[in-house]
């Protein structure tokens, strides 16, 4: 039986969110109906509600989500009835080119749930990268679902399905960070956060946090960094610069999604260093470099989709951290809200007030 459940949706480019009634249908075949425990707020559906992704309307957004497997249909394996999962962007083939070369975000052949859900008029939703979890309930592809420890908090293991990944991912997958590195992560939002996290984790000598916000940067010495730099009092591919002998970082982690901040990180990085661009830019943004910088420089220039992760991998692998208190993920969440909140929500995040708002159910 269909259920009639709240979701949050935005209709149009650039209007406010509205909370909604929406009909998700049973699982079909490799599907599962998921009831959401938390959805962080990350700036991926503000671009969406902003027709900065796609012109794909009416969006069900929220895409950062952990939640209980309420349902499943025919023929799933890897998770049943009551099963606490992390969700993730898509189920991929595991077969493809990209999936055997061990970077599935480029996966040609996804299994998706088909988008089923509908408004009640009868309206099809597009759900934020292909989750929709800014609802009570939402249908996705069983094999978007990691089960990890029911006993870790919903609102911690939630972050793991988007930004605390693509940030971490950003710094240990794509970035390779290693013991004794320099590393400087421009922007410091959920995203950003968690690359200065990572960076720490992986063993990083010296991790450079920049923001414009001194709140952020404080928390990002928490978090693991060893430097802080606010780029409205220092021109920060200098203030990079000198923190590092003169070079510039082994890695950079653009963590903002703008021309200014991907020409810093193009900037900043040692000759021979890697910049990794994690910020989702739109599609009129341009930056102009000239060609003897580009090829001058060696090293590498990597985008990194969700952190390059293998979610059966890696979100038990950093519950387990969170759980032995190697990483706090509980410093990510500025605010718990409800499903109502999301609107104002998005406010704080454009005026940078918080790191993530994350909706608990
Ligand atoms: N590649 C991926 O897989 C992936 C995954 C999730 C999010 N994203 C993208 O990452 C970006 C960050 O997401 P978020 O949720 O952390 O956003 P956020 O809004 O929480 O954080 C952005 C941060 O950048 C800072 N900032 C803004 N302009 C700056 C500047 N000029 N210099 C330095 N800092 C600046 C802000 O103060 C804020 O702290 C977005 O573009 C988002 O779409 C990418
Ligand atoms: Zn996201
Ligand atoms: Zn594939």
């Amino acid at each position: 039986m269909a259920q009639e459940v709240r979701g949050v949706i935005a209709r149009t480019k650039g209007a406010s969110v509205e909370l909604e009634t929406i009909v998700v249908p049973d699982p079909g075949p490799g599907e599962a109906v998921v009831k959401i425990r938390s959805c962080g707020v990350c700036h991926t559906d503000l671009h969406y509600r902003e027709g900065g992704i796609n012109d794909a309307f009416p969006f069900l957004l929220g895409h950062e989500a952990a939640g209980t497997v309420e349902s499943v249909g025919e023929g799933v394996t890897e998770v049943a009835p009551g099963d606490f999962v992390v969700l993730n962007w898509r189920a991929v083939c595991g077969r493809c080119r990209a999936c055997r070369r061990g970077r599935p975000w480029y996966c040609f052949d996804t299994h998706n749930a088909k988008q089923r859900m509908t408004l009640t008029d009868g309206t099809e939703l597009s759900p934020a990268l292909g989750i929709g979890a800014f609802a009570e309930k939402t249908l996705v592809a069983a094999g978007q679902c990691t089960k990890v420890d029911p006993a870790a908090s919903p609102a911690a293991a939630g972050l793991l399905g988007c930004g605390v990944m693509a940030g971490i991912g950003a710094a240990i997958n794509t970035g390779r960070v290693g013991r004794g590195d320099s590393v400087a992560v421009i922007g410091c939002g959920g995203v950003g956060m968690a690359a200065v996290a990572g960076s720490a984790l992986a063993g990083a000598a010296v991790v450079i946090a920049v923001d414009l916000d001194d709140r952020k940067l404080e928390i990002a010495r928490r978090l693991g960094a060893t430097h802080t730099v606010n780029s409205r009092s220092q021109e920060p591919v200098e203030a990079i610069r000198a923190l590092t002998g003169g070079h510039g970082a082994d890695i950079v982690i653009e963590a903002v999604g703008r021309p200014e901040t991907y020409k810093q990180a193009f900037y900043a990085r040692d000759l021979a260093g890697t910049v990794v661009l994690v910020g989702v830019p739109t599609p009129e943004m341009r930056i102009d470099l000239p060609l003897q910088d580009v090829f001058g420089r060696g090293g590498a220039l990597k985008s990194s989709w969700y952190g390059d992760c293998l979610p059966s991998r890696d979100f038990p692998m950093l519950i387990d951290l969170y759980q032995q208190g190697r990483l706090d993920l509980d410093a990510f969440v500025t605010e718990t809200i409800e499903l109502d909140g999301v609107e104002e929500a998005f406010a704080r995040m454009r005026g940078g007030d918080v790191l993530r708002s994350v909706v608990l159910l």
